[in-house]
């Protein structure tokens, strides 16, 4: 029998308490077990060493003093670029908007010019230096966009890298299509949907990597009707949708997210109580990306229309060129401090709730029984310490399926 033993934790996170969905479920002075991959045990440190004494385990690990949590998931990013985008930060500090910055040719079409002139190498070198990070700081599950082709040759590119960086990164990717991420400036709205629909969609769909289609549905980049388009094309092909929807203005993509049951819709920062009935009612997992929200104007999604349903967002870090914060523990201290969530709204939105925005039911997100061995040990006794201390490091060590990788 080989197995993983985390032992004498001070805390352990297992995930939201059973009567309360706002709350976690906790542990202290426990241990857990992985076999297999596996979560097989958990509870009081003292009767599962019994059973499995960390002198046999293939690798044990003293907890004391650490509180343990779920491997962090993150539903939202765009960590597949290059290129450099820091004088735009300094634009928008100046007063120049993003969607200015977008217009003029810069923001994603500027990273589309650069992920076009690398190399293949060069793609995946960068990803895995971004994954390394995120890695470090608790992440173990992570999407990951395409939508810095924008043709459909390097759009393809973009998800083989994708897929042949989760062979051997330890953070599992989960691939997502995002064509319809800006409208090339060649090319009109209209034309380049059309080109989506028609030409990049059944060549990914065959390709057979990705696993979402999402779509930037956003004043002067895809109106609603684009959306729905491409996304029912991506549905046709086997692609579950999601949707960059409400971030500047608010023009139905939270209700098309809705009438198609997507996987989430993302942002959300103009949405209406209706919106977010609509969100709930339809299954869809509301996502919060509070870093971008904080290098916009910060302004912040409003919580209280999910909380009057009893739904937690899940909190992603949406880490982009126009978002460089790839670390969950900092969007976790933004949902607390700009959202308002508490602590264990917080730990809950980046855990359980971001691997429901990805419709994951393996209990990815949790450290229950038969959940898949992510652990993140930290280095403070229990989960509040996360968001409070938010200048990161606060990660001591991570294991993916039961194995230190990091
Ligand atoms: N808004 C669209 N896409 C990204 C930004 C990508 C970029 O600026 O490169 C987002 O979700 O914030
Ligand atoms: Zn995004």
């Amino acid at each position: 029998m080989t197995y993983t033993v985390v032992h004498d934790a001070t805390e352990i996170v297992t995930g939201p308490a059973d009567e309360d969905s706002e709350t976690l479920q906790t542990e202290t002075g426990a241990a857990v077990v992985i076999e297999d991959g596996t979560v097989s045990a958990v509870g009081p440190s003292a009767e599962i060493t019994a059973e499995y004494p960390p002198a046999n385990a293939e690798t044990a690990v003293d907890a004391s003093g650490n509180c343990i949590l779920p491997g962090f998931v993150d539903s939202h990013t765009h960590a597949l670029f290059v290129g450099d985008r820091s004088d735009e930060f300094e634009a928008k500090l100046a007063g120049k908007s993003y969607q200015e910055i977008l217009a003029d040719g810069g923001g994603i079409l500027r990273t589309v010019r650069n992920v076009r002139e690398a190399t293949d190498g060069e793609l995946a070198a960068q990803l895995r230096t971004h994954l390394d990070v995120m890695l470090a700081n608790g992440t173990t599950t992570a999407e990951v966009k395409s939508g810095y082709g924008l043709d459909t040759d390097i759009e393809l590119r973009m998800l083989a890298v994708i897929d042949r960086v989760n062979e051997n990164h330890p953070v599992g990717l989960v691939p997502t299509f995002m064509g319809a991420h800006a409208v090339p400036d060649d090319t009109t709205s209209e034309a380049y949907t059309e080109s989506v629909v028609t030409e990049q969609l059944p060549t990914v769909a065959d390709q057979g990597i990705a696993e979402f289609c999402d779509v930037f549905c956003e004043a002067d980049v895809f109106s609603v009707e684009q959306s729905r388009r491409i996304l029912t094309a991506g549905q046709e092909h086997g692609l579950t949708p999601k949707i960059h929807a409400d971030e500047f203005a608010r023009l139905g993509g939270s209700q098309l997210a809705a009438e198609l049951s997507a996987a989430s819709a993302d942002h959300l920062l103009q949405s209406t109580p209706e919106d977010a009935a609509s969100l709930v009612d339809n299954g869809v997992t509301p996502t919060f990306l509070p870093g971008t929200a904080f290098g916009l104007d910060g302004e912040y999604p409003r919580l209280a229309p999910f909380e009057e349903r009893g739904t937690i967002p899940a909190i992603a870090t949406d880490f982009n060129p126009n978002c460089y914060a790839p670390t969950l523990g900092f969007a976790a201290t933004l949902a607390c401090v700009g959202v308002g969530m508490t602590p264990a709204q917080a730990i809950r939105g980046i855990t359980e709730r971001g691997a429901a925005a990805l419709d994951r039911t393996d209990g990815r997100g949790t450290l229950r029984t038969g959940a898949p061995g992510d652990l993140v040990v930290l280095d403070a006794p229990t989960y509040r310490h996360l968001p409070y201390k938010y200048d990161g490091a606060l990660v001591e060590t991570v294991l993916k399926d039961g194995t230190v990788v990091h």
